[in-house]
């Protein structure tokens, strides 16, 4: 945010008071839309920008005839900062910013915390700690202020690179700032999605600051964007907030049509799922009805001998080929026309470890999930390779990768802090393969490439408003999704962030009730109503509102 904010202003198009300005009429515009009735507000400023914003939003409500507090600190901030602070002081009194003017505006129909924004560098402390634990909840009214509370840019103490509150343990804590709405600007940044950002922002609203040109790149000198950006911004699409990308449209097109008219079921992919012992059967099946319908022209079942009468209900598009060990497994492989493996769901972890070096020395693209995983921990990650994708939820992530895990839990001292996002990254280039760390936040990151744009490329996928997605054999579908995807020949990265974004969209439309056999007929309707080129523009561009957080963000 900051090299685009620097790109955006060293352009000479736009200065950094221009941008603060229309940050806080943004803030300001979103209070009156939410507060139609002029009441009274009390802004709380801290040193920095975010302060600054504050001191704009406290001027546009005066303006609106609301009664406006507002309470500062007494330092020298920086010089839009301090021309902001100088203006608001044209038109009112600065307050102390503590917890006994805090108090004496308990009559406030709204808070705006204006305190900290991306600038935190380390734990809050002393009195604004005291007063944030306060509006907070955990000695105070939390439920009165949280119903109250407007966010600039993000909750202040919460750590926008990572979703986590610096100087606090990992997870919830009854300290943790909950605001009614959150306002930030131009994109959602890592700390909106993960963690504690989507319980601790409330509502999000992504306010447009004009940002753009610089963001994408067009309007820059040379024409293209910042160098060092092109890694974190390849693509931007929120769901139902704006007409899709044009690129976005083009893999609609693809998801749905298939790839050409002249095509047999060859030319869509053959995926292989590899399936376990009698009595496991399920996880497979659902894994490979998932598989067939995300489009795969073929999608075979390969239990043990043993188990193949397991298998022999619907569905009877599902092929069955019995596969013993690994040397049958290595046989069958042979068959270039199977474009893709899942193996791990409902396997059995010996069984797993028995067909791993068979689907690795293949080369094929594969899915490798649940006991693959474990068997995977025990034996290395030697022969992995760029066609590989690892789903681990948090658990199998720990028997991964135990010191990313380890990291991931250490209180954060200091911002930025360590992020899931970090720790895929990290886990991704150690392993070499494309991983998916599964959750109410999923964070897929491919290993890193010799070609500096593609280096470290990351998703991360936000689905905190379906909690019912995480009902038991979930996970297994997805696996069948990213392998039909990977057996249509998309690369790894994208057969698993538009896996996990149709997963995602199937779980939606089904509700509440969901259970994991009714994603894969769900999906048959998701594909039906993706957008497409034709589809009208539903809601101006200027203001993106993500909530329920369904964003979808490439960084
Ligand atoms: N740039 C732009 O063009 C635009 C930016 N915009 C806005 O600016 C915001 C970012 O502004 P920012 O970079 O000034 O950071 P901000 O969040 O205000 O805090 C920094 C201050 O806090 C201090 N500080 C940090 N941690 C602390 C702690 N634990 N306890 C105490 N102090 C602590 C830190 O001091 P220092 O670390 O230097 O000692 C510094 O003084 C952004 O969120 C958005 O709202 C918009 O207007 C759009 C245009
Ligand atoms: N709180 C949550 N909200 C939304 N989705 C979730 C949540 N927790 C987990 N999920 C998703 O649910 C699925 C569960 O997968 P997994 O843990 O492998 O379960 P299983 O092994 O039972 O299939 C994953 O896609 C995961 O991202
Ligand atoms: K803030």
């Amino acid at each position: 945010m900051r090299a685009i904010e620097a790109a955006a202003i060293d352009s000479g198009t736009v200065s950094g008071l221009d941008l603060m300005e229309r940050a806080g009429a943004a803030v300001a515009g979103q209070i009156r839309l939410r507060w139609p009735r002029a009441g009274t507000a009390t802004v709380l400023c801290g040193p920095g920008n975010n302060g600054g914003d504050g001191f704009v939003i406290a001027g546009h409500l005066a303006r609106a005839g609301w009664r406006v507090r507002v309470l500062g600190m007494d330092s020298t901030p920086g010089a839009d900062a301090a021309e902001m602070k100088r203006r608001w002081r044209e038109i009112g009194p600065i307050l102390p910013l503590s917890l006994s003017d805090l108090h004496r505006a308990r009559d406030s129909d709204v808070f705006v915390d204006a305190i900290f924004g991306t600038g935190l560098t380390r734990p809050v402390q002393g009195e604004i700690d005291a007063l944030l634990r306060h509006m907070g909840g955990s000695d105070g009214d939390g439920a009165f202020y949280r119903s109250r509370l407007v966010a600039v840019d993000c909750p202040s103490g919460l750590c926008m690179d990572s979703g986590a509150f610096l100087g606090r343990p990992r997870g919830p804590h009854p300290d943790d700032l909950r605001v009614a709405l959150t306002v930030a600007f131009d994109s959602p940044k890592p700390g909106h999605l993960l963690e504690r950002g989507p319980d601790c922002c409330g509502r999000l609203v992504i306010a447009d600051i004009g940002l753009h040109p610089w963001r994408t790149g067009i309007g820059t000198k040379d024409g293209r964007r910042p160098a060092d950006l092109s890694a974190i911004w390849p693509e931007f699409d929120i769901e139902d907030g704006r007409r899709p990308p044009d690129a976005t449209r083009d893999r609609n097109a693809w998801l749905t049509k298939r790839h050409s008219v002249e095509g047999h079921k060859f030319h869509h992919g053959h995926a292989l799922i590899l399936a376990g012992g009698l009595g496991q059967g399920g996880a497979a099946r659902l894994a490979a009805r998932a598989a067939l319908r995300i489009g795969a022209g073929l999608v075979t079942i390969c239990p043990p001998k043993s188990a193949l009468i397991e298998h022999l209900g619907p569905p009877d598009a599902l092929m069955r080929r019995p596969v013993e060990d690994a040397n049958a497994l290595a046989d069958l492989l042979q068959d270039r026309r199977i474009g893709a493996v899942g193996l791990g769901p409902g396997c059995g972890v010996d069984r797993a470890g028995d067909l791993l070096p068979a689907v690795l020395d293949s080369g094929r693209p594969c899915v490798l999930d649940a006991d693959a995983l474990t068997a995977l921990a025990a034996r290395g990650f030697k022969g992995l390779h760029g066609n590989c994708v690892l789903t681990p939820h948090a658990g199998e992530f720990a028997r991964l990768f135990p010191d990313l895990a380890r990291q991931l839990e250490t209180v954060p001292q200091s911002g930025p802090a360590w992020s899931r996002l970090d720790a895929v990254r990290a886990a991704a280039a150690r392993s070499g393969a494309t991983v998916l760390l599964k959750g109410a936040d999923t964070v897929i990151a491919r290993p890193p490439r010799d070609e500096p744009d593609a280096q470290g490329q990351a998703v991360i996928h936000s689905a905190t408003d379906i909690p019912w997605l995480a009902t038991a054999g979930a996970g297994d579908v997805l696996t069948g999704i990213i392998a039909g995807l990977l057996a249509r020949g998309l690369p790894p990265c994208d057969a698993a962030s538009i896996g996990v974004l149709m997963h995602a969209r199937a779980a939606r439309r089904f509700g509440p009730g969901l259970t994991a056999d009714d994603l894969p007929q769900s999906l048959a309707a998701v594909l039906r109503d993706l957008p497409r080129r034709d589809s009208p523009r539903t809601r101006p561009a200027a203001l993106l509102e993500a909530r329920p957080l369904r964003v979808w963000r490439n960084w």
